[in-house]
């Protein structure tokens, strides 16, 4: 495909994701089957177009002085992209597939504008609503703070300790120019895509196949270690899901003690029986939902409560979820994230910890929901996390996460702009002994 068709196509699948409400992994999935003659270099070009103009399609058509969509993939093409507008408008010219772009004069003059003269939202690339929520939880940097939620997130990898280590790993990887990570000791990056490049596909590789490493970013591999886990423990990891976090608990444990792993959604939990196999986990318990939990109440040293939640920290990876959240949908969320830790705590033993974490951002989530928790569960704490990261994650110099004041005690957010990572919200209680 020449570049005037890669265009139409990042236009019409934006265009169905907009007027069918449909998630852009699955509109380009199927646009993918529907244009079978597509090379992987045209779906990873056209991939990177959309993403590109999801994230920043508020900045982009305030520049562009139009909200078109055929405006904003230009805008995508030009900046994230890195082409020059007079070699874009050349690079069209007799293209009987390529679509009416803004004219040359406007495309330069893109180029030129910023967003100083727009209100914070625009800037941030958020919708209005969020805005003071934002500013809330950010403070004065809260327009980049939000902003850096709509760059380009780099692959992270946490290296499986239970089967390899991080040089090995490095090894491996090295053909894709894998890093280690600043803030996980177990972390490996590799930087964001460049251009209409695309990340390798490392699920193919040996390494992972043999367990040493799991696609995991690396403030999800933080929040895991954070929850202080050792070898010996009762732990519960009660919103499991898929393993994520489990895996890395299992790793941190050196395969001793007990992992007991829980959701309500049997669907959610159905891959983690293979990534356990393939990664050599050999402390994990899965409960099926409807498994009777009762046995394990007031008996575990650590409950993890990965809570449900808007996922506004992880907006680089699913820039669409951000233009889609709605205040039901977040209310909804809040009286979720209330009943799993009222469901959760009971766990817990006398002395031992309740780990509450979100991949979002907003206070209503993360500080008000232990806030509202604490009076209605006696003897529960919040310990000062900011403490445990300095001594378990942080050797560096630096403010590398903001630390949340919580009820006597501190929690901690991590964001792209400050941590480099998704946006977490990490908070540990300790139930009085
Ligand atoms: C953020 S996801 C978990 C991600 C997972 N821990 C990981 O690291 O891959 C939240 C999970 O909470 C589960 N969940 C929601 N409400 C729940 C409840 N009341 N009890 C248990 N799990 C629940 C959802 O099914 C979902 O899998």
């Amino acid at each position: 495909m020449r570049l005037g068709g890669r265009l139409s196509a990042a236009i019409e699948i934006l265009s169905d994701i907009e007027t069918r409400h449909r998630p852009v992994a699955q509109a380009l999935k199927d646009w993918g089957t529907s244009h079978r003659f597509a090379g992987s270099k045209d779906r990873s070009a056209i991939g990177n177009l959309v993403y590109d103009a999801l994230r920043r399609k508020r900045s982009y058509a305030h520049r562009m002085e139009s909200d078109e969509l055929n405006a904003i993939v230009a805008a995508a093409a030009i900046e994230a992209m890195g082409l020059d507008p007079q070699a874009l408008a050349d690079a069209l010219e007799g293209d009987k597939f390529a679509p009416e772009l803004p004219d040359a004069a406007r495309m330069a003059a893109f180029l030129h504008k910023d967003v100083s003269d727009a209100p914070g939202a625009v800037g941030a690339d958020i919708p209005d609503w969020l805005a003071p929520k934002f500013e809330a939880v950010l403070g004065e940097n809260w327009v980049a703070e939000a902003a850096a939620l709509s760059d380009r997130p780099p692959l992270d990898l946490r290296v499986n300790t239970l089967k390899s280590d991080r040089e090995k790993v490095l090894e491996a990887l090295k053909p894709f120019d894998a890093t280690a990570c600043e803030l996980s000791p177990v972390g490996i990056r590799i930087a964001p895509i460049e251009a209409d490049g695309r990340h390798p596909n490392v699920q193919i590789e040996a390494g992972f196949q043999k367990g040493w490493f799991e696609v995991q970013d690396e403030g999800s591999q933080l929040a895991a270690l954070l929850a202080s886990t050792a070898p010996g423990m009762q732990v519960l990891d009660y919103c499991a899901g898929a393993g994520g976090k489990t895996l890395a608990l299992s790793a941190a444990m050196e395969n001793s003690g007990q992992i007991h792993a829980h959701d309500s959604d049997r669907q959610r939990l159905a891959p983690i029986y293979d990534r356990l196999k393939r990664a050599g986990c050999r402390n994990v318990q899965v409960h099926d939902p409807r498994d009777d939990l009762a046995g394990l109440e007031g008996a575990m040293d650590v409950v993890l409560v990965d809570a449900p939640c808007t996922g506004t920290g992880t907006w680089r990876r699913r820039p669409d979820a951000k233009w889609r959240l709605s205040e039901g949908a977040l209310e909804k969320r809040l009286a979720e994230q209330d009943a799993v830790l009222d469901e959760a705590a009971r766990y817990v033993k006398p002395g031992g910890r309740l780990v509450y974490v979100t991949c979002s951002i907003l206070g209503e989530e993360n500080r008000e929901r232990i806030e509202a928790f604490l009076p209605r569960r006696a003897g529960f704490g919040v310990e000062n996390l900011a403490a445990s990261f300095e001594t378990l994650v942080r050797q560096g110099e630096g403010t590398r996460a903001f630390h949340v004041p919580v009820a006597g005690g501190t929690a901690l957010m991590l964001t792209p702009l400050t941590s480099g990572t998704d946006g977490f919200f990490v908070s540990t209680l300790r139930r009085a002994g």
